[in-house]
């Protein structure tokens, strides 16, 4: 039987602790846990929808909490109710008339909408059995615009405009649909340089990474200029002077203190520098974009970039380079689709982030949707990958000589096995119980 509504909205505080070896970490996130409000929607037959948001940590449980408050919204619909009016609804979500004022379409509030539209796509994915680039790829334009929010955008995109972008690439999706069957979508590999790894580390996970077929290698940078001097040359000894080489600063520097460090850095041949400052100082990044072109340098961002609005100002504002959408720090594959299709309008390429648990299984889907249906094209155009807690989801990421494999399996791939839900539940799931007893960890109460 087919499923017609939402029963129930279940919500599990999920955490891995890769702070333990420096996993994820960063100049600005010294010791992150990669964590999951993880929710599960229960419908009146066997298909669930599964979704998560991403944080690195503490907080998660705050997370959790907004995901219940806004999941009343969502219990007892009818599934048609939603997926024939997804825009509406999900404008619903985010609009409602007291929890908007803790948003605005920004922080805790814009993460919990995430998990519920994740999870309301997963299920739509499963109804339809299609992984979910392949139900974007197939929708009609006309739907696929209907589950768009155009407010505070149709200055820059209208609904017409991006109807009018999905109806010329109708043309040649099955031809690009082959091409990426065939030869994957590129990745780069974030895994090799995460800040808090020693220098002999380093240079293994180069090794490994270039024997396993990557050409594309992003390091973080941004707390010592000698260390990262030190750590990318160390980079290009093991890499070779050819391969695609990136850097991402993580908001760690000024406006002014981005370019001279940038000038410094520029002799390693770095394709962008990621996150040079506030995620908010659209302003900031122009300029640093504008000094730092004539050095072969763009700029990425987008990891905590809170929504389409902040978007449209980078584009309009020549402020970055690459635009590094996130499944989870937007909210959700609908306001995706809207910076999809307005960097389309721009030229700017779609390089999404990947930097945490479950990102890159879902982010994969969206970048291939980009190419088949929207750009047409992988010029300049990588996922992340990250090679950590693939192991938890029931349907993990396939990467092979540097290439995202298509994703086969009805869904948006973001399932986490059982045991892993049991396991890693914060506080009491067995991983976390050892490390509280054994005082790694504290509990704090609350
Ligand atoms: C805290 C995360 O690991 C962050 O460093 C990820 C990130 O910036 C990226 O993957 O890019
Ligand atoms: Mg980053």
């Amino acid at each position: 039987m087919a499923p017609t509504r939402i029963i129930s909205c279940q919500v599990k505080d999920i955490r891995f602790p890769t702070s333990l070896e420096k996993d994820g970490s960063d100049a600005m996130n010294l010791a992150p846990d990669y964590s999951a409000p993880y929710i599960i929607l229960r419908t009146d037959s066997d298909l669930e929808g599964h979704g998560v948001t991403f944080t690195v940590g503490k907080g998660n449980e705050i997370v959790c909490h907004a995901v219940r408050v806004l999941s009343q919204m969502v219990v007892n619909k009818e599934l048609d109710y939603i997926y024939n009016n997804f825009g509406t609804f999900w404008r619903s979500l985010t609009s409602e008339d007291q929890m908007r004022w803790l948003g605005p379409e920004k922080g805790v509030m814009h993460l919990a909408v995430a998990a519920i539209i994740n999870a309301l796509w997963d299920l739509w994915a499963k109804i339809e059995g299609k992984p979910l680039w392949k139900l974007l790829v197939d929708m009609e334009p006309e739907i696929l615009v209907s589950t768009i929010d155009f407010r505070y955008m149709s200055n820059v995109l209208s609904k017409d405009e991006a109807l009018a972008i999905l109806k010329k690439m109708q043309a040649g999706k099955s031809e690009r649909e082959n091409n990426l069957k065939s030869t994957g979508y590129p990745a780069y590999t974030t895994s090799v340089g995460w800040l808090g790894y020693d220098d002999v580390k380093l240079r293994r996970l180069c090794k490994e990474a270039l024997a396993e077929g990557f050409t594309r290698f992003k390091a973080k940078v941004g707390a010592d200029l000698a260390d990262d001097k030190r750590r990318l040359t160390i980079i290009r000894e093991e890499v070779g002077q050819d391969k695609m080489l990136l850097v991402d600063a993580n908001q760690r520097w000024e406006v002014q203190e981005a370019i001279d460090w940038m000038k410094e850095l520029a002799q390693f041949n770095l394709t962008w520098i990621e996150e040079p400052t506030s995620p908010d100082d659209i302003l900031g990044h122009a300029q640093i974009a504008k000094e730092l072109n004539p050095l072969g340098i763009g700029v990425a961002t987008g990891e905590q970039c809170q929504n389409r609005i902040m978007f449209k100002q980078f584009l309009q504002a020549n402020a970055l380079q690459f635009c590094q959408i996130d499944s989870c720090r937007l909210g959700g594959v609908n306001e995706n689709l809207a910076v999809i299709l307005m960097a389309s309008k721009y030229g700017v390429p779609i390089c999404p982030h990947g930097g945490g648990v479950g990102l890159c299984e879902l982010i994969q889907h969206l970048s291939i949707f980009d190419y088949i249906a929207v750009s047409g094209s992988l010029d300049k155009r990588v996922v992340e990958y990250v090679d950590h807690l693939h192991e938890n989801f029931l349907h993990p990421t396939v990467v092979k000589n540097g290439s995202y494999q298509l994703p086969q399996a009805p869904g948006y791939s973001v399932q986490m096995k059982e045991s892993s839900l049991i396991s890693n539940e914060w506080p009491n799931g067995a991983v976390w119980k050892k490390l509280i007893q054994d005082g790694v960890y504290t509990n704090p109460v609350i």
